[in-house]
C-alpha cells in the first residue's frame, strides 16, 4: 500500500468526521444514500463506526424515508450489487446461489420479495434496499457485525407495469408467480440457509404483502424455527410499547377502559391488536372482553362478520366484530370521521399507507369523543405509523394543533420537536420497528433462540416502557428517543434472551454462554447486558504500522 494511499496516519475517528463533513455537502437525501452506501463498499469499519456515532443524523437516511426514495430509484442507482438475490429461476438451483455468498457464519437473514416495500406497494428487486438497510440497523444499532447478516430478495416478478417497462429495471420483467411455485422457492430457500448456517440461524420476513406475510411467519414457526415477521411482531411491540409509555402520562384513560380504532388491517394493526389483547390479558382481562375493545377499518370500511364482498382471512376475522355492529358499521360506510363519531375511541393508530387519512375533522372527532367519555383534562393517541412520511396518516404539527396540544403523538417516520405555545416543545415519539428488531436479533441471537415467541415481543414492548424517562414524558414523548437506539436495543435484547431461557425457547449453546447468569428473574440483570455487551462488534481498525506487513517481499 505504501505510495498508494497518502503518507499521513488517521485513527478511525477522524476517518469517520471526515466521511460526515463531506456527506453534510450532499444536496439531497437521495445523494447522501447513495454517498453513504458508497463508503459502506469503500470502508466498511468506516461506514459502520459513523452509523454507530451518528445514527441519528443517518437513520432517515438509510431507513425510512430516504430508503423509500432510493428503492423507487434503485434501478438506476445501482452501482455495486448489495445483498443476495435469488428469483424463481433459481428454483432448484438456490443451495449453489446461497453459496456464492462469501461469508461462513451468518446469523440473521433478512427476506422480502418486495411486494409491499413501506407503504410504497410493489416494487419488486427494487426492494432490496429495505433488508440492506434493515441489516445496517441490526449492525449499528444491535452491534450484531456485518458479516454475521445477509440481506437477500427474492424475485418472483413485479405486478407494476412501469417498473417491469423501466429499461434499467434490475429484476425479472415478468408478473408475479404465486401459488405453489412461490411457496416452493420460499421453501428451498428456508432449508438452504438452514443447511448452511445451521437451525438457529434467525429468519426476519420484511415487506412482504400481508396475503404471504401471515402464512410465510405461521408456517415456518410451526416448524420451530427460529423467525420474526418485524412489519407483524416487531412493529406490535414497538405500537404497545408507545401505548404503555402514554399511560405514563396523566389524562391518558386506562388501557383496559377504552376502545381502540385502528385504521388498517394489514400487518401493522393486526399485529398490534394481537399483542394488546395479550398484554390486556395480562392484566386479568379476558380475551374476549380485550377484542370487545378493538375496532378495526380496512379498504371495505369496518371489519364485521358476514360483511359482504372479499371473505375475511382468518387473521381479521379474530377482530371481526359481532354481527350486532352491522348497522353501525353500515352507517360508518368507509368514512373514518362517522367511525370516531360512533366508536368514539380514545386512540387512533394508523397504517393503511393513505396519507393524510388523519383530516382536522378526524382529530378533532377524536379529541371530542375523548374528552366528552374520561373528562376535559382527557387525551386522545394519535399513532401514524405509516412510511415513507408521504404516507404519515397527520404530521406531528397537525396533531398538535387540532387538538390545542391534547393529542399523544407519535409516528413511523420522525417529525422534529414542534414548539408550544409557551416556548417549550414537543418530542413526538418515532413508533417505528427499529426500536424493536435489531433487539430481538441480538436477544435471539445471544441466547441461540429457537423460536421467537409472542411472550418475547411482550418482554420488548416493556422493555422499551421501562426505557422511558421522566424528561422524555415531560416533552410527551410516549417512547425512548430514537438518538438512544442502541441503547434501547441493548436493554430489549437483555429483556428477550431472557424471555427466550423462562420460555424454555432458548438452545443449549445459548445457555451456555448465558449460564454466567446468576439468576434468571428481574429486569436487565447487568450480566446479562454484558454478555449482550459481549456479542456486540466494537468498531476499530487494526493498528497499522508502516513498513511492515502489506509489503511483497519478493
Ligand atoms: N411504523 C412502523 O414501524 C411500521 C409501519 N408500517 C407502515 O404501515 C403501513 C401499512 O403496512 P402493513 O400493515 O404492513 O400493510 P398491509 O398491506 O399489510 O396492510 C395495509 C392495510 O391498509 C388497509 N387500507 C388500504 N387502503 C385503505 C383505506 N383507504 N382505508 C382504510 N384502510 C385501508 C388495507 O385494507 P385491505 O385489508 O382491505 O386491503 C390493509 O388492511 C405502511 O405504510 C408501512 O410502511 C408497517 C410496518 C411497521
Ligand atoms: C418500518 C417498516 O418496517 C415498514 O414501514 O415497513
Ligand atoms: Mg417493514
Amino acid at each position: 500500500m505504501q505510495g498508494l494511499i497518502p503518507p499521513g496516519q488517521s485513527d478511525l475517528q477522524c476517518e469517520v468526521d471526515r466521511a460526515h463533513a463531506a456527506l453534510s455537502k450532499c444536496c439531497s437525501p437521495l445523494d447522501k444514500y447513495q454517498a453513504v452506501m458508497n463508503l459502506k463498499e469503500t470502508n466498511g469499519d468506516c461506514f459502520y463506526g459513523l452509523m454507530a456515532q451518528r445514527l441519528v443524523d443517518y437513520l432517515p437516511i438509510i431507513y425510512t424515508p430516504a430508503v423509500g426514495e432510493a428503492c423507487q430509484q434503485w434501478s438506476s442507482l445501482l452501482a455495486r450489487p448489495q445483498g443476495l438475490y435469488i428469483s424463481i429461476s433459481d428454483l432448484g438451483n438456490v443451495a449453489n446461489v446461497l453459496y456464492n455468498w462469501p461469508e461462513e457464519d451468518v446469523r440473521i437473514a433478512i427476506l422480502t420479495d418486495g411486494e409491499r416495500i413501506l407503504g410504497l406497494g410493489d416494487l419488486g428487486c427494487n426492494g432490496m434496499g429495505i433488508p440492506v438497510g434493515k441489516a445496517t440497523v441490526h449492525t449499528a444499532a444491535g452491534g450484531i457485525h456485518p458479516r454475521y447478516t445477509l440481506p437477500i430478495t427474492i424475485d418472483v416478478g413485479c405486478n407494476r407495469r412501469s417498473i417491469r417497462e423501466d429499461p434499467f429495471y434490475v429484476g425479472l420483467r415478468q408478473e408475479r408467480v404465486r401459488g405453489d411455485k412461490y411457496d416452493e422457492l420460499v421453501d428451498e430457500i428456508v432449508d438452504c440457509l438452514r443447511q448452511r448456517y445451521g437451525p438457529s440461524l434467525v429468519i426476519h420476513w420484511e415487506d412482504f404483502a400481508a396475503s404471504n406475510a401471515f402464512r410465510l411467519l405461521a408456517k415456518y414457526r410451526e416448524r420451530g424455527y427460529a423467525t420474526f415477521n418485524d412489519d407483524i411482531q416487531a412493529t406490535a411491540a414497538v405500537t404497545l410499547g408507545a401505548l404503555m409509555g402514554a399511560q405514563r402520562l396523566p389524562g391518558v384513560p386506562p388501557l383496559r377502559q377504552q376502545a381502540f380504532l385502528f385504521f388498517g388491517a394489514g400487518q401493522a394493526n393486526l399485529g398490534a391488536a394481537q399483542l394488546l389483547v395479550r398484554a390486556l390479558a395480562e392484566e386479568g382481562v379476558p380475551e374476549e372482553d380485550a377484542k370487545r375493545q378493538i375496532w378495526l377499518m380496512d379498504s371495505q370500511g369496518i371489519v364485521y362478520t358476514g360483511r359482504k364482498g372479499r371473505q375475511l382471512t382468518p387473521q381479521k376475522e379474530a377482530f371481526a366484530r359481532s354481527q350486532a355492529d352491522t348497522g353501525l358499521a353500515e352507517q360508518v360506510g368507509k368514512d373514518l370521521s362517522k367511525a370516531v363519531g360512533l366508536i368514539r375511541p380514545a386512540t387512533l393508530i394508523g397504517a393503511a399507507a393513505q396519507g393524510g387519512a388523519f383530516s382536522e375533522g378526524v382529530v378533532r372527532a377524536l379529541n371530542q369523543v375523548t374528552q366528552e367519555t374520561f373528562g376535559e383534562n382527557a387525551r386522545p393517541a394519535v399513532f401514524a405509523l405509516s412510511n415513507p412520511v408521504e404516507e404519515a396518516e397527520c404530521t406531528a404539527q397537525q396533531a398538535y394543533d387540532w387538538t390545542d396540544g391534547a393529542a399523544v403523538f407519535a409516528s413511523g417516520t420522525a417529525f422534529a420537536p414542534v414548539r408550544r405555545n409557551d416556548g417549550s416543545t414537543f418530542l413526538p415519539g418515532q413508533c417505528n420497528n427499529c426500536l424493536v428488531f435489531p433487539g430481538v436479533a441480538l436477544g435471539c441471537v445471544a441466547a441461540g433462540a429457537t423460536e421467537v415467541a409472542d411472550s418475547m415481543m411482550l418482554a420488548a414492548a416493556r422493555a422499551i416502557g421501562r426505557k422511558l424517562t421522566s424528561d422524555e414524558l415531560q416533552r410527551d414523548s410516549v417512547l425512548p428517543r430514537i438518538e438512544r437506539l442502541s441503547e434501547i436495543a441493548r436493554a430489549v435484547g437483555a429483556a428477550v434472551s431472557l424471555e427466550a431461557i423462562a420460555s424454555n425457547k432458548a438452545s443449549p449453546s445459548g445457555l451456555s454462554a448465558l449460564r454466567c447468569l446468576p439468576e434468571l428473574g428481574g429486569t436487565e440483570p447487568s450480566e446479562l447486558l454484558q454478555l449482550a455487551e459481549g456479542c456486540i462488534r466494537q468498531m476499530q481498525y487494526d493498528p497499522f504500522v508502516p513498513g511492515s506487513g502489506l509489503r511483497t517481499s519478493g
